[in-house]
Order: structure tokens, then sequence, then C-alpha cells
């Protein structure tokens, strides 16, 4: 399911495809919930406009807590979230992913891809042009006629990710999108994400277990603690900008893990 801040879509056809992206100030960020207790206490981040940001973090310190607190879709119970377009953009577009696509089986894959913007108003023809072109830009221009049954796990999640992107999101948030995908079909989806990215400049939160995705994907990478969740570690991956499988293999790569591994081993000590 892909979730959206209003105003969703001001004209699809007329307007390009903006650059820069949004900024995102998290401000002292604190999160309790009742039976599980505080999850964020006081947590403070800063997301250059444009940025390809990872989020890692031993299970349930708070990541998607923080994900959805960027998104619109929970509330802080202190501090505050803002987000700063600029890209020209009056207002932040968001685009949500979650794991699982949330595909609806009764609709084709143009339908399915083209919701956010019928839920938006957009007419029926300029929706579809909107969501071939999104189709298109993960690789599935050729299966539009198609039904979520008849789709592979990365198709479907590559249909997700076309609805996310029909509404040309200045500011996507992705919460673990290939986990539930085998390796190959993970990697394939992780440089067709990336190349997105360089391609349409907005800005990336991306949560994941993997410090492998995390370093490959991202050009910084933050990794959370146990909750009440802090920031253990804030590193640029100083990595080339074009990525490319043969990189996994690079003792560059190994070097950018290290860290990251070293920094999630101590969040998982902690109790
Ligand atoms: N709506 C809610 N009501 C009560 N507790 C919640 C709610 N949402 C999250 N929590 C709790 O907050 C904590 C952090 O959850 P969150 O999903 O943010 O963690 P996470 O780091 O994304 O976990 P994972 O890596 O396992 O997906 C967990 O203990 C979870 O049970």
């Amino acid at each position: 399911m892909t979730a959206l801040a209003p105003p969703l879509v001001e004209d699809v056809e007329a307007e390009a495809t903006p650059r820069g992206g949004v900024r995102v100030l998290v401000e002292r960020a604190r999160r309790v919930f009742p039976g599980s207790g505080v999850v964020l206490d006081g947590v403070d981040l800063d997301v250059a406009a444009g940025a390809f940001v990872a989020l890692l973090g031993p299970s349930g310190c708070g990541k998607s807590t923080l994900l959805r607190l960027v998104a619109g879709l929970d509330q802080a119970d202190g501090g505050a979230v803002r987000l700063v377009p600029e890209d020209g953009a009056e207002r932040p577009r968001i685009a949500y992913v979650f794991q699982d696509a949330h595909l609806l089986p009764w609709r084709d894959v143009l339908d399915n891809a083209a919701l956010p913007l019928e839920l938006a108003g957009v007419p029926k023809d300029e929706r579809r042009n909107a969501a071939r072109a999104a189709l298109g830009q993960v690789g599935l221009g050729d299966a539009a006629a198609r039904y979520p049954a008849e789709l592979s796990g990365g198709m479907k999640m590559r249909v997700s990710l076309a609805r996310a992107l029909v509404t040309r999101p200045n500011i996507l948030l992705l919460d673990e999108p290939f986990a539930a995908l085998d390796e190959l079909t993970r990697q394939r989806l992780d440089d067709q994400l990336r190349a997105l990215w360089l391609d349409l400049g907005m800005t990336v939160l991306f949560v994941t277990h993997s410090n492998a995705e995390a370093a490959y994907l991202a050009e910084r990478c933050l990794v959370l603690s146990r909750r009440p969740a802090r920031i253990l570690l804030d590193t640029p991956i100083d990595l080339p900008r074009e990525r490319a499988a043969s990189l996994r293999s690079d003792p560059r790569f190994a070097r950018a893990l290290g860290p990251l591994q070293e920094a999630l081993q101590a969040g998982e000590a902690q109790s």
C-alpha cells in the first residue's frame, strides 16, 4: 500500500519530475506506546534533500516507528518532524512502500499502479498514462494487463514501487520492501531502486535489516540502538555513485560494511 500526504497530485501531465527532494528534520522525537513503553526518546535527524539514507537496527528498536513519523502516518508524543521541499515544490509529496506489496487482486497491474491517482480524482486517461510511465520506470511496461496472481513476488514489489512513483514523490519511504524476496531478486530490485534514485533525485529513507543492502544502496547509513532508540552510528558510505553487482565483492564494499556490522552488534548487545 502506498500512503501519500495531501495534496497527492497537482497536474501529472504538466509538471516535470521534481529533482532535489525534501529535507527531513526530526527534532527530539519521542514516541511512547502503551504496553511497549518508550520507543523513541529524543531522536534527532537531519537528512539532506535528495539524500539516500538507510536505517538499520535491532528488531523492534523503532525503525518503522521513525519512518511512520516522517510519513505523517503516526504522531510523535514530543518533539517535531519537519519536511522541507527543496525542489521548488510547495509541499512534500510522500510515498510509502511496505514489505508487502498489498496489490488489489481484482485489478490489473495498470489499475493497481494508477490507484493513488484515482483516489486523488485524476481523470482516467491521465492516470493511466502516468501509471504506464511509472511501470516503464520499474521495467514492467509489458505487464500492464496482467493480474497480481500472475506475477512473481519481485514483480509484485515492482508494481508496488510503480504505484509509489506514479505520484512523482519528492520523498520516498521504504520499510523493508524487499525483505521477503529471494536474494537474487532482492539484489536486482536494489539495482533498480538505486537507478531510479539517481534518475529522479528524490529523498529516500530505506529501512532494512541487511547491512549489505544498506551499504549497497545508500549514501549514508544510520544504525539505531535497542529501544528507546538512539542513533549509535551515522556514517557516510564512501562508495562510487554508480554501483553494480561487482561492487559486492570489492574490498571497498567490505570496508564499508565493517562499521555497520560493529554498530549492529553493539546495538544487539545492549539490554
Ligand atoms: N501501534 C503500536 N502500539 C503499540 N506498540 C507498538 C505500536 N507500533 C509499534 N509498537 C512497538 O514499538 C516497538 C518498535 O516497533 P517498530 O515496528 O518501530 O520496530 P522496528 O525496528 O521497525 O522492528 P522490526 O525491525 O522488527 O520491523 C516494538 O516494540 C513494537 O511492538
